[in-house]
């Protein structure tokens, strides 16, 4: 992991600003003699800049983006608590969940009382990493769900420095689905009573029960049915599907922070790419001049493919894919293989 730290003033979209920021970051591979072989990942809302790990049919020594061939980047998100700046602060010494104390002199944590911030805000932070690392042209922007979300602002932003983009489940408005999705979530959290109190710990009962509404968003009836169907017509309790979903909110607990799900689910929220571009979704579509291969998995019910397909048919150089996954939004995770195998074809078809 490397740190970048910005000492600027940083100034937010939604009004706020931050003294100086702290991205946390990965590199692999080399930059090649012309700097041209620069690929950067834009990762999900609960991920992490280490994607070689939670992308690795995709991304990695067997995956379609390999570190002999690229110069791979990923950064965590601004907001997010894997040691870029965010509500349980910054640096080498933060815990995941926001558990941990900064060392080295890296950002304290602000709690409740860090600001709103926009997904154009963190691609704002990534273009300062870009600059920091002498990047001048991103040959690939890749991004699934609310990777997705920054890769597409980030080649509004930077139309002449993003030279193509891979979007997978993911759409350039949140739709009013996402929204509802996300403010039952926080709502979750901010019925937990620690919520707001100034500890890394504050609304952890709530993240559980939050991930836990995500997590039916991103599988699906299918999933859950075929997975977690319990076999003893003689039950009156503890199910299987029960099981699974409290354990992944567990899960999920142990390794993120409720004051980043709150925030970084306020960011999605906030997402078009229309705002301040005169509304015209389709119309600033039509201006994307990027070479753009796009996926949309046919059981996803949160980012739907009719989102992806919507896209295609207003971006000007595109290619449409569906695949098949029982997984649902999560399989752009989950699909490795498929995905790499569409992304390898589409970068060798020039
Ligand atoms: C630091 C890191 O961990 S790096 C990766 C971190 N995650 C990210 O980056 C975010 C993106 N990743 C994700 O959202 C997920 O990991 C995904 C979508 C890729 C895969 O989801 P998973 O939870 O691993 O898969 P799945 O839904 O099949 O659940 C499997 C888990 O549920 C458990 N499980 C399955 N059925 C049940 C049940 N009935 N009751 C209780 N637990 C159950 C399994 O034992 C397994 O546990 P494990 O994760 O401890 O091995
Ligand atoms: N499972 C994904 C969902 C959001 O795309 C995550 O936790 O990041």
């Amino acid at each position: 992991m490397n740190y970048f730290i910005s000492e600027d003033l940083f100034v937010l979209e939604a009004g706020g600003s931050l003294p100086g920021i702290t991205i946390a970051y990965h590199t692999y591979g080399r930059l090649n003699a012309d700097r041209s072989n620069v690929v950067w990942v834009c990762h999900a809302l609960t991920a992490n800049s280490d994607v070689a790990r939670w992308w690795p049919g995709v991304v990695g020594e067997h995956g379609a983006i390999r570190p002999e061939e690229y110069f791979i980047v990923c950064a965590n998100i601004l907001g997010s608590c894997y040691g870029s700046t965010g509500p349980v602060g910054a640096g080498p010494g933060v815990g995941e969940n926001g558990v941990g104390r900064p060392e080295n002199g890296g950002e304290r944590a602000l709690y409740s009382a860090f600001p709103m911030i926009t997904i154009r805000d963190m691609v704002r932070a990534h273009i300062l990493l870009r600059k920091h690392l002498g990047i001048g042209k991103v040959h690939l922007l890749m991004g699934g769900s609310m990777g997705g979300y920054q890769a597409l602002e980030w080649a509004v932003i930077e139309a002449g420095v993003i030279e193509r983009l891979f979007l997978i489940a993911t759409s350039p408005t949140e739709s009013a689905w996402g929204i509802a999705v996300h403010a039952a979530q926080r709502l979750a959290i901010e019925a937990d009573t620690s919520w707001r109190d100034r500890s890394p710990e504050a609304g952890q009962k709530g993240l559980k029960a939050a991930r836990a509404i995500g997590i039916l968003t991103y599988r699906n009836y299918g999933i859950m049915v075929q997975k977690q169907t319990d076999m003893d017509a003689e039950k009156l309790d503890g199910y299987r599907a029960a099981s699974y979903i409290e354990y992944q909110g567990k899960k999920l607990v142990e390794r993120f922070n409720a004051y980043c799900y709150w925030l970084l689910t306020k960011a999605m929220d906030s997402h078009h790419i229309g705002r301040e571009r005169g509304g015209d979704v389709e119309a600033v579509l039509r201006g994307m001049k990027q070479k753009t291969l796009i996926i949309g998995i046919t059981s996803d019910i949160l980012c739907p493919v009719a989102e992806q397909r919507h896209m295609a048919e207003h971006l000007p150089d595109s290619r449409f894919i569906e695949i098949d996954s029982a997984y649902g939004h999560d399989g752009f995770m989950v699909e490795g293989d498929k995905i790499a195998n569409h992304l390898r074809d589409w970068l060798s078809a020039g």
